[in-house]
């Protein structure tokens, strides 16, 4: 209505001339589009998908939660590892094989470097956050901060932090064993913020958790990355909140705590530089020193503040809930199974004795059982399990597929890690499958060019949670828990970027002196 009053305002034509002119012009826009669009096609047909519906296409054909199952189901039904899509016009394209997404996130990394726009994020209040920026030279930027900083031979400095964590870790579950979710969240927490602002929690009541959780609770349940509506339609970001989705309305009530996620740790660390207060050695502080000297030089600073908050929340946001998650799985598949769990302990009763594991000892042969626990976690449930979307710089042709130019590409972790083709008996907890042949898997971080920077740190933190976790406690379900006792299939999902097991129980008991181990492992 507005832009028909605005064109018949401006040309002094009747409401109806204005209104039959945009019709026009706006199939005109179209016809133009769709002749484009053939003619760079040239024949080569798009990858198969489910049928669509006019003008919305796919919006209502793919499910709003956990749509990594409809993919699988389509990539099925329609024979191919690539599947295609679109969503009002917007072209979205999904890799259900390890091979497809190698083929094109990893080996054609150029050409799917880009993100789209997250519009339902900014609207929760993300800015200069890697996971979220488009390709170009921020994208740069922040890549090359942050993969320097967590590449492989980088995070041996974070051991002792890890170490500490764990240690503490085990002593919160001794002391209140129900709230062992939120002992497993301060973990998580603690790693992240010590790393990436110096911050140390000290008690489970530490409000940085809270943030944590709160920002987790944001992030998991907004919906699916760059496919809810406003992420189609940016515009409707500006209608009051009674006009619009659930989604959006959710992105608005939650963005207090994605803001307070990038200002609150931010601050104290500034507030506390300031004050002349201890400064412990992390990112932020690191990128602050660099960003004072060059002001000090006169020259121009490489870093925004809004660059560093951003580079430093990504951290945060990135990594506390993903590694949290992922223990949450492991817990869960251990009171699941627990011939599992035994044989673990018997493992570790073996190779330690009397002590808690150490990083040292994870490349032991003899502890190879507690790797691939990890691995098979990571591949059981993998918590991201769309990822987060690519998007294309050119147009590509791919087995005789088109995939053309901005469009979204998603590689889906959960059909990579149960490929039936690659993992036999692919939804049973199996971490004998790697001893056996099988392969690694891949997925669960990601591929290509923006490939999951923090991997090597979540994988250590992971690691010694569970190997120190297993060593000092025995896990049991709660009878009649419905989430623990129901088949594979049935175990219900977050639906959100991060996705994981909903609540269930589990009793810890202590099966070692957990004390005494700590007090010596500190000892030593
Ligand atoms: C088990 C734990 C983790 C899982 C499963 C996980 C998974 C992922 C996935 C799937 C992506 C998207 C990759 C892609 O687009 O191809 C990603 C990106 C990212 N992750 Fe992780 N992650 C974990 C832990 C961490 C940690 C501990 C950090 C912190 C250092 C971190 C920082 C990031 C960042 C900054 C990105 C964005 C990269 C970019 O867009 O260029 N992650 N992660």
């Amino acid at each position: 209505m507005a832009l028909v009053s605005l064109v018949s305002g401006v040309t002094a034509l009747p409401p109806s001339v204005a209104v039959v002119l945009l019709v026009l012009a706006l199939a005109g826009l179209l016809m133009h589009h769709h002749i484009s669009f053939e003619r760079r096609r040239a024949g080569v047909p798009l990858p198969p998908g489910p049928p669509a519906e006019p003008v919305l296409g796919h919006l209502r054909v793919i499910p709003a939660a956990n749509p990594e199952y409809a993919y699988m189901q389509w990539s099925k039904e329609y024979k191919s590892d690539v599947l295609g899509f679109h969503i009002l016009g917007q072209p979205v394209v999904v890799l259900n094989s390890a091979k497809a997404a190698v083929d094109l996130l990893d080996k054609r990394g150029a050409n799917y470097a880009d993100r789209p726009r997250f519009v339902l994020f900014e609207a929760m209040g993300f800015k200069r956050t890697l996971t979220f920026l488009r390709a170009g030279p921020a994208f740069r930027l922040h890549r090359r901060i942050l993969q320097k900083r967590f590449q492989k031979s980088a995070i041996t400095v974070d051991q002792a932090l890890q170490t500490k964590e764990t240690h503490q870790m085990l002593l919160g579950l001794l002391a209140n064993p129900s709230a062992w979710e939120t002992v497993l969240r301060r973990f998580a927490t603690a790693i992240v913020l010590g790393i990436g602002f110096g911050i140390s929690i000290h008690t489970d009541a530490d409000p940085y958790i809270q943030m944590a959780e709160d920002a987790s609770y944001a992030l998991g349940h907004g919906g699916a990355p760059a496919g809810t509506p406003v992420d189609y339609f940016p515009g409707l970001r500006w209608l009051p909140s009674w006009m619009v989705d659930r989604s959006l309305r959710f992105a608005r009530t939650w963005h207090w705590a994605i803001r307070k996620l990038h200002e609150a740790p931010y601050h104290a660390v500034v507030t506390s530089a300031e004050g002349g207060g201890p400064q412990a050695s992390s990112l932020i502080q690191g990128l602050l020193a660099q960003r004072q000297s060059q002001l000090h030089t006169g020259a121009e600073p490489e870093l925004s503040e809004d660059d560093i908050k951003g580079a430093a929340a990504a951290v945060y946001a990135a990594g506390q809930d993903t590694t949290w998650a992922t223990l949450i799985v492991l817990i869960l598949n251990m009171i699941r199974n627990p011939d599992v769990l035994s044989r673990a302990q018997q493992v570790l009763d073996d190779a330690l004795g009397d002590r808690l594991p150490t990083f040292a000892d994870r490349a032991r042969p003899e502890l190879a059982y507690i790797e691939h626990i990890v691995s098979e976690t990571l591949r059981w449930c993998p918590v991201s399990p769309v990822g987060v979307p690519h998007r294309t710089v050119a147009d590509d042709v791919y087995k005789d597929m088109f995939i053309p130019a901005g469009a979204y590409v998603y590689a889906n972790a959960r059909a990579i890690t149960h490929d039936p083709s690659v993992y036999a008996n692919p939804d049973a907890f199996e971490p004998d499958r790697y001893a056996r042949g099988e392969p690694l898997p891949v997925g669960q971080f990601g591929f290509g060019r923006r490939i999951c920077v923090g991997q090597h740190l979540a994988q250590a933190s992971v690691w010694i949670a569970a190997a120190a976790l297993l060593k000092c406690f025995k896990l049991k379900a709660v009878k009649n828990d419905r989430q623990v006792t129901c088949t594979d299939s049935e175990v219900k999902l977050t639906n959100g970027l991060t996705s994981h097991p909903n609540q269930f129980s589990c009793l810890f008991e202590p099966r070692v002196d957990v004390e005494a181990l700590v007090r010596k492992a500190g000892e030593v």
